[in-house]
Formats: structure tokens, C-alpha cells, sequence
């Protein structure tokens, strides 16, 4: 089967399909009764990351529940810090800490970019096991964070409301931050080339605190960048699918759609659709933008919001997928409420 029979693929390439290609963000995670067992089973979130034969099981448990037309790599952003020299943990119930990175001798004490794959090599090993595993019509997307949301936990060493630490630092300490916004791209880079050698089809950049960038320091921290590893990807890989999530972009999404490169544009529930169909659609494929909420909620509001996202952006290329991931409290069952109404 050539590579651009899968529907993801299609997509991406640019082609208007009948039905948009679904997945959904954090799709393999604690919504599902049988990601909780495997991650029991693993010990801890980062020995389920770092144990390649139980990443791939549960980045293939919604495959195999729902039937998406993508897989995504089972792994997190948080990786690269940690290559890169950063002590990481996840406490339960709590999110990550990290060691923090706040002058340049923190930055120039990182490890140099060739050292992550010694802590992120498992990685490598769980798309090798999933490039053979997943039925023929399922592509494969690799994905990181994107510099400026991976700086914002480097900074803090924790999720922050405002990500004000990283802020701080930016207007502060600004060539410190710019040199670790740089060590985070070149590390991005090789860890996402690494992924396509051993087999994602399509690679995704998850910028989740785009939207905390003033206008004035959008283009320089999210926009250069994430065109920055798109442009040097797409070179080593040419014809290399590249999705971008600058979330909360606001009045910058067309701009950033313009200039950065990606062949696909991931947009949150916040963006209208029918504006999306407008102003970006003619440029690149869209994927999204269905509140995550109503995987929560279910029912006619699920059925009615779906078919009018699919509807809006019908005109165009167009990824189903949610504005941002599912939560834990979703319902299963909601998944199929979900896949009836798009694909039937
Ligand atoms: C900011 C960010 C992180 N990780 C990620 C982002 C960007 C996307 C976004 O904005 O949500 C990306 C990510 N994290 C995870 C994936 C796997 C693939 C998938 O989407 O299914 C992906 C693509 C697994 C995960 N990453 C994490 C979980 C839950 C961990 C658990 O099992 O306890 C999963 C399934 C943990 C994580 N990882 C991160 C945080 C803040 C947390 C704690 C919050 C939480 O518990 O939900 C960092």
C-alpha cells in the first residue's frame, strides 16, 4: 500500500477527503481503563515512556478500541529536558517537576544535543515496534513540544498558570533565554529526525502555551522556531508531513499559518471554524478544534458540535481531531458517539 493511501496522509498532502481522517490528542491516556492497567503495570508514568514494549501497547489500545486513522507515538515533551540533563519526575496528582534552568551557566550546563539519545533512545525503539505493528491504514505521527512550551517547564521546573517564570526570564535574562530557547530547537530537531528514521510518517509541534506570548514576542519564541524544525526537517525529509499546534494563538494564527511551513495547522476550540475554513484552509490542511469537554458531556451537544466542525471545514483538507486532549473523567463510549456522527 503506498504511504499516501492512509487517510491521515492524504489530509495532510492537502486533498479534501469525503470523511476527515480522526484522531484524538492524548487519546492513549487515563480515560481508558486499559491504559491504567498498563500503566500499573509499568510502575510509573516515565518507565511507561521508557519501556518500549509497554509504549507501544498503550499507543495501540485506541487504535484497536475506537479504529483512528492515526496513532500517536506514546512518549512526552518532557523527554527532551530530561535528555538534555534536566532531573524529571511526575508526582501523582500533581504534574511534573523539573530541576529549573534561570541563568546562562544553567543553560551552558546542559548536555550538548547528541547525548539525549542516550535517555531518549527507548523512544526510538517504541516507533520501531509501532511502524510494524499498526494495521496498514493507520499513520504513524511522532510529535514534541515545541521550544517555547518545553522552555516554559525547563524554567519553572513545574506547570505554571501564566508561565510567568518563563516570561520573567525572557524580559529579564534575554540572551539566556534565547540560548536555551536554541539548545531546545536543535534538540528537537534530532530527537524528531531520529523518530522519522525509525518510522512516524508525519510529525507534530505541541506549542500548548502559545497563547501566553505577547504579540510583540509571538514571532521570535513560537513562530521562528517551529518554522525553524520545519524547515530543517522537510529538508532531511522531503515530502515530510509537519502539524503545528501554536494553541492560543489568537489574531497570530494566520500569520503563523503564512509563514511557518507546516503542512497542518492544529487549532483549538476557541478559533472559529468557519473563519478556520477562510483564512487557513486555503494554505494548509486544518485539524480540529472540538471542545474536549464534550467527550465529557456526550450526548445531542457532542453529535450537534462534531457534524458542524466536520460541516465548516468540509471544504477543505481537514484532520478531525479535539482542541486540545482528552481529559480523564471523558466517557469511552462518547469516542463512538463521536465517530458515529463524523464518519456516518
Ligand atoms: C504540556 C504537555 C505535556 N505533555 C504533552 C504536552 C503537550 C500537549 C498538551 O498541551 O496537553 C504531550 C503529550 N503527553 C502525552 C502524549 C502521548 C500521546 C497522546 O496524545 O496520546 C502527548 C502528545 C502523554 C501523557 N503525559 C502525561 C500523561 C498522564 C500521566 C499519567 O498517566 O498519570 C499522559 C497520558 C503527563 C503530563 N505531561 C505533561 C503534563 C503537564 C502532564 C501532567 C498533566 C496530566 O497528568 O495530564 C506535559
Amino acid at each position: 500500500m503506498s504511504p499516501h493511501a492512509k487517510p491521515l496522509l492524504r489530509a495532510l498532502a492537502g486533498e479534501t477527503l469525503p470523511v476527515p481522517p480522526v484522531w484524538l490528542m492524548r487519546q492513549a491516556g487515563r480515560y481508558l481503563p486499559e491504559y491504567r492497567a498498563t500503566r500499573e503495570k509499568a510502575g510509573s508514568f516515565l518507565d511507561l515512556c521508557y519501556t518500549p514494549e509497554l509504549a507501544a501497547e498503550v499507543t495501540l489500545q485506541p487504535i484497536r478500541r475506537f479504529g483512528f486513522d492515526a496513532a500517536i507515538l506514546f512518549a512526552d515533551i518532557l523527554l527532551v529536558p530530561q535528555g538534555l540533563g534536566a532531573d524529571l519526575s511526575f508526582v501523582q496528582g500533581e504534574g511534573p517537576r523539573l530541576s529549573t534552568v534561570g541563568t546562562m551557566a544553567d543553560v551552558a550546563a546542559l548536555r550538548p544535543t547528541e547525548a539525549i539519545h542516550e535517555t531518549v533512545g527507548p523512544v526510538y525503539e517504541t516507533v520501531r515496534i509501532l511502524a510494524e505493528a499498526l494495521p496498514p491504514e493507520v499513520a504513524l505521527i511522532g510529535f514534541a513540544g515545541a521550544p517555547w512550551t518545553v522552555a516554559t517547564y525547563m524554567i519553572a521546573g513545574r506547570g505554571t498558570p501564566s508561565q510567568e517564570p518563563a516570561r520573567k526570564m525572557m524580559l529579564e535574562q534575554p540572551e539566556a533565554f534565547q540560548a536555551l530557547l536554541d539548545r531546545i530547537t536543535d534538540a528537537t530537531i534530532e530527537y524528531l529526525a531520529r523518530q522519522v528514521e525509525a518510522g512516524a510518517e508525519a510529525v507534530k509541534l505541541f506549542d500548548s502555551w502559545a497563547g501566553s506570548l505577547s504579540a510583540l514576542d509571538f514571532e521570535r519564541v513560537c513562530l521562528e522556531p517551529n518554522r525553524k524544525i520545519a524547515a530543517e526537517l522537510k529538508s532531511r525529509f522531503p515530502g515530510l508531513p509537519v502539524i503545528a499546534f501554536p494553541r492560543g494563538a489568537g489574531a497570530w494564527l494566520e500569520g503563523f499559518t503564512a509563514a511557518c511551513g507546516a503542512d497542518c495547522v492544529a487549532i483549538d476550540q476557541h478559533v472559529p471554524t468557519k473563519w478556520a475554513a477562510e483564512r487557513l484552509q486555503p494554505r494548509v490542511c486544518v485539524q480540529g478544534n472540538l471542545d474536549p469537554l464534550l467527550m465529557v458531556a456526550g450526548g445531542e451537544p457532542l453529535k450537534a458540535a462534531a457534524r458542524r466542525i466536520r460541516d465548516d471545514l468540509a471544504g477543505g483538507p481537514h484532520v478531525f481531531n479535539l482542541g486540545h486532549g482528552i481529559t480523564p473523567d471523558a466517557d469511552p463510549e462518547n469516542v463512538h458517539v463521536l465517530l458515529d456522527a463524523i464518519r456516518g
